[in-house]
């Protein structure tokens, strides 16, 4: 066997390079190919200290992918082959490393010419990759980021971003996606002696933020066993706060895995069906609602079948979406979602309206959200959802609902939140919600 072949570190390089194509060529998520029991199995196989690496280099070489290709373009005597895919990942891989992440650049260049070496594809490329990553570990390691925001924001999403918000605030969102978004927890009670006891601080009403950098796992920090707390966005929180005070109500969550909001609603004292259409993602919404030792209904398989002619006082409906509001978490989705598909979900989301109509109560309040910044999902849907639907009226959002978040809601009197906002406290993920009333 090839001597490189037992380098440490290098199994952990070429595991990251495969699944970088996977997500640029195949368009495949980031999620799915890091998940702990269904995930690439090349990753699975590594120890977990070399999985954490896999993932950081990941998500900084698609979050700086745009910067990373220019500032390697800008330090070639002559263009790669337009076929060097294999070769260009190598490079994007060990650059994550140079440019962001904390890892000898020694290492980072070494492995980076032992992984193209070991491959068929690239071995040609040797002397390329050596000479390029060693000029750019001299120029730039540690030196700020010099390009415009736009260059790491897909060119598809950032025209859609500019058609929607307009050059500056794009730019500003775009911004915002380069920064890594801290971890916020939504606790039961007493968020501010959970931010004490965690080093954290309250953002929203039940919000308590951690910094992006907090060590270690999430599941090993306190509080967590006990089931005091979970994982969500503060924006991802707001929808269920605008059904008010839901004691003794029914209540639907028709989308609800993981479980987030399906916790908040039992949390807000309703008695709570939670419905989920895929089995495996209905199995972590039981679960993580026992680990918070909540009590509610769950029910496996698509709403419109397993809920039949049931209704809800308070109806929520957070919808599957492009996710285009948390690329600060997920900056793959640049790269595996198109314009295409959020025509396709938006059309999705149209039926999925449709279909909840029928399982709200005369005067019951139907809360349509989802993650994307994209207004096909959001203000253009529910515009067209009124306009079909005479028996649905908006309850426009107030400022005073909100407080920390009164910015986010629009004129028409949906919330609407975008990365940008709140930066001085670390911004928030992009979200749309709309507040309907059936009629008595
Ligand atoms: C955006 S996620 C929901 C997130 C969740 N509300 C939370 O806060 O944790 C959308 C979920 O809807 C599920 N889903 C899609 N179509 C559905 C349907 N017809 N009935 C029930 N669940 C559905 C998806 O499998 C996915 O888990």
């Amino acid at each position: 066997m090839d001597e490189g072949a037992h380098k440490p570190g290098l199994r952990a390089r070429q595991v990251a390079a495969k699944l970088l194509a996977a997500v640029v060529e195949q368009q495949t998520s980031l999620d799915g190919l890091m998940d702990p029991e269904h995930g690439h199995p090349h990753l699975r196989q590594l120890a977990p200290r070399d999985q954490a690496l896999v993932k950081a280099i990941l998500i900084t070489a698609l979050r700086y992918r745009g910067t990373i290709a220019q500032e390697l373009s800008e330090r070639l005597d002559r263009p790669l082959p337009g076929n060097a895919t294999t070769l260009n990942h190598h490079l994007h891989v060990a650059a994550a490393q140079i440019r962001f992440l904390d890892v000898p650049d020694s290492a980072a260049v070494d492995l980076a010419v032992t992984a193209a070496e070991a491959d068929p594809r690239t071995r040609r490329f040797k002397g390329v990759v050596n000479a390029l990553l060693r000029r750019l570990t001299r120029e730039l390691a540690g030196a700020e980021v010099t390009t415009v925001p736009a260059t790491d924001c897909p060119f598809w999403l950032f025209d859609r971003l500019v058609a929607t918000y307009g050059k500056e605030r794009a730019t500003a969102i775009a911004e915002a996606h380069r920064r890594p978004a801290p971890i916020d927890l939504t606790v039961k009670s007493d968020p501010q002696g959970w931010a004490d006891r965690l080093g954290g601080a309250v953002v929203a009403a039940n919000t308590v933020r951690l910094d992006a950098q907090t060590q270690g796992s999430i599941a090993s920090l306190e509080g967590f066993d006990a089931g005091e707390w979970w994982v969500q966005d503060a924006s991802a929180s707001l929808p269920v706060r605008l059904f008010g005070d839901l004691s003794g109500k029914t209540a639907a969550d028709l989308c609800a895995a993981p479980g987030g909001k399906s916790a908040q609603l039992v949390s807000s004292g309703a008695r709570v069906t939670a419905c989920e259409a895929s089995k495996s993602r209905a199995r972590r919404l039981a679960s993580n609602i026992a680990r918070l030792k909540l009590d509610a209904e769950v029910l496996t398989g698509p709403f419109a079948e397993t809920l039949e002619d049931r209704q809800f006082e308070a109806v929520l409906l957070d919808a599957p979406c492009s996710s285009t509001g948390t690329l600060r978490r997920h900056p793959d989705v640049g790269y595996t979602k198109t314009a295409d598909d959020i025509t396709r979900l938006a059309e999705v989301q149209r039926r999925l309206l449709d279909q909840a109509t029928n399982h709200v109560a005369p005067g019951g309040t139907l809360v349509f959200s989802n993650c994307s910044i994209d207004r096909e999902e959001g203000e253009d849907l529910i515009a067209a959802f009124l306009a079909e639907h005479a028996a649905f009226t908006r309850k426009p959002i107030t400022r005073s609902e909100v407080p920390g978040f009164e910015n986010a809601v629009t004129v028409e009197g949906d919330l609407r939140t975008t990365p940008d906002m709140l930066s001085e406290i670390g911004g928030v993920d992009g979200f749309f919600a709309a507040r309907l009333v059936k009629a008595a």
